[in-house]
C-alpha cells in the first residue's frame, strides 16, 4: 500500500509516518526541504523515538522522499498511485500545496477508477475541507465533478506534541508517547483506510474545537505569557505557579463554552484538562515557546484557539473572559525577529494600535466586549 504524505518535518515524521508505517504503508514524504529528501531516500528508514522516563525507539521503515521543487513531476505520479494521501505543512502552506496535488488527481482520474482521500493534518478546523477548495479551483468543472464523486477529503484532529530539535541524525524525531488522531468518517470515499490509532468519527467539529480549544489554548497561554516573563521553554514557564494559575483559569474559561456547546460531561473535560496540563509538564520534551507561539496571527485569527472560545464563552455565560483575554493581550505585544508573523503583527500594532489591529486579525467588530476585555488588559 501506497502513502503519500506533503511535510516531512515533526508531526510529518514523528507521527503521521510512525502510523503509516505500521499500518503497512510505504510512504512517499513529498517536502521542499532537500536535505531531509536526500537522507530518507538514502536510508530508506529513520527513527522515532518515544520522550519519556524509558524511552522506547521505532524505527520506521519503507519510506522515500521526493522534492516537490525540482521533481513536481514525479510528486504526480505518486498520487496517481497513493492508496491515501495525507498533508501535515502547516495550515498556510496548504493552498501551495494544492495545485500539485490536483494535478496528481487529473493524471489519476485518466488511470484509475480507485477512491482516494486526501487527509490534511493541521491545527485547524475544516482544513481537509479548506484543501479540498483549493484544490477544485486549479481543476475545470468537468474534473471537479470527477474528482468530488472519487475523492475524499475528510477533516481531521491530530494530536501529539513534537518540538523543533537539532539531533545528530537529522531524521530522527523525538515525541511525546501521546498521540491522537481523528478523522470524520462521513467524507471518507471508498473504504476506509485501516490505520490503527485513528478514530473514526461521524462529526469532527466536537473533536477538533475540544482539542484545538484545550491542548492549544492552553499552549498558547504558556507560549504567549511564558515568552513575556523570559521562559524559554514550555516545562521552564509551567514551572511557574502564576502561569499555572493562567492556564487552569483560560481553559476553565475555553472548558465552560466546550461544555455549553458540545455538552460535554463536566468531570470527563476536566480530566482532559489535567491530563493535558501532565504533558506540558514532561520533563523529558524540550519544547521552545517560540515554536508554540509561531504565526501568532494565525493564532489571533476568528476560528483559532484564542478569539473563538473567548468569544463563544462570552455569547454563552454573558460574561468576558479574564484569562483569555490577558493571554490574547499578551499575544499582541509578541515579539519575535524570526517569526515573519510576530514582526507583521507588531508593523500593524505600530500603524493601527492595539485596538484596530486586533479588529481586522480577530474579524471582531468594534464594541465587540471581548474588544473591551482586552483593551482593559492592555490600558487597564
Ligand atoms: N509539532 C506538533 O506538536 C504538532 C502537533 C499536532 C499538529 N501539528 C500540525 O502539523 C502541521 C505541521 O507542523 P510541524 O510541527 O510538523 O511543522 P514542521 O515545520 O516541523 O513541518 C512542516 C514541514 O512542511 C514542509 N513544507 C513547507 N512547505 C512545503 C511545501 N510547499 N510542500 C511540501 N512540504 C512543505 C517543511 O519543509 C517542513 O518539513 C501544522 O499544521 C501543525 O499545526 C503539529
Ligand atoms: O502547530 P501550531 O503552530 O498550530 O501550534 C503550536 C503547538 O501548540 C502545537 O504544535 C502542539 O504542539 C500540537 O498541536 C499538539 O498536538
Amino acid at each position: 500500500m501506497q502513502a503519500v504524505h506533503f511535510g516531512a518535518g515533526n508531526i510529518g515524521r514523528g507521527f503521521i509516518g510512525a502510523l503509516l508505517y505500521q499500518a503497512g504503508y510505504h510512504t512517499t514524504f513529498v517536502d521542499v526541504n532537500d536535505a531531509v529528501i536526500r537522507e530518507l531516500n538514502d536510508r530508506g528508514q529513520y527513527d522515532v523515538v518515544l520522550a519519556a522516563e524509558h524511552s522506547e525507539t521505532l524505527t520506521v521503515k519503507n519510506v522515500s522522499g521526493i522534492n516537490s521543487v525540482t521533481n513536481p513531476d514525479d510528486v504526480v505520479a505518486a498520487i496517481a498511485g497513493a492508496d491515501v494521501i495525507t498533508t501535515a505543512v502547516g495550515p498556510n502552506i496548504l493552498p501551495a500545496i494544492s495545485e500539485l496535488i490536483a494535478k496528481g488527481l487529473r493524471e489519476r482520474l485518466e488511470t484509475s477508477e480507485q477512491p482516494l482521500n486526501i487527509m490534511a493534518c493541521e491545527n485547524m478546523v475544516g482544513g481537509s475541507t479548506v484543501l479540498r477548495e483549493n484544490v477544485l479551483g486549479h481543476l475545470s468543472e468537468s474534473d471537479q465533478k470527477a474528482c468530488a464523486d472519487l475523492f475524499g477529503f475528510p477533516d481531521a484532529a491530530v494530536d501529539r506534541i513534537v518540538p523543533n530539535q537539532t539531533n545528530a541524525d537529522m531524521l530522527q524525531v523525538s515525541v511525546e508517547p501521546y498521540y491522537e488522531w481523528v478523522v470524520e468518517q462521513t467524507a471518507i470515499k471508498g473504504v476506509k483506510p485501516s490505520i490503527d490509532g485513528i478514530t473514526y468519527v461521524d462529526d469532527l467539529k466536537p473533536y477538533i474545537e475540544r482539542k484545538l480549544f484545550t491542548v492549544n489554548t492552553g499552549h498558547a497561554v504558556t507560549a504567549y505569557i511564558g515568552h513575556s516573563m523570559g521562559y524559554a521553554t514550555i516545562y521552564e514557564a509551567m514551572q511557574d505557579e502564576a502561569i499555572q494559575a493562567t492556564i487552569e483559569g483560560a481553559l476553565q474559561e475555553s472548558g465552560e463554552a466546550l461544555i455549553r456547546t458540545y455538552g460535554f460531561d463536566r468531570e470527563a473535560h476536566q480530566d482532559y484538562i489535567e491530563k493535558i496540563i501532565k504533558r506540558f509538564m514532561n520533563p523529558h520534551i524540550s519544547d521552545e515557546v517560540t515554536r508554540v507561539g509561531r504565526g501568532p496571527i494565525r493564532k489571533l485569527g476568528p476560528g483559532d484557539r484564542l478569539i473563538r472560545p473567548a468569544s463563544l464563552y462570552i455569547d454563552l455565560t454573558g460574561e468576558a473572559p479574564v484569562y483569555l483575554a490577558k493571554t490574547i493581550a499578551t499575544a499582541l505585544s509578541y515579539r519575535n525577529e524570526d517569526d515573519e508573523e510576530a514582526v507583521k503583527l507588531q508593523e500593524m500594532v505600530a500603524e493601527q494600535g492595539y485596538e484596530k489591529a486586533l479588529q481586522s486579525i480577530s474579524g471582531l467588530e468594534a464594541g465587540h466586549p471581548l474588544i473591551d476585555a482586552v483593551m482593559n488588559e492592555i490600558e487597564p
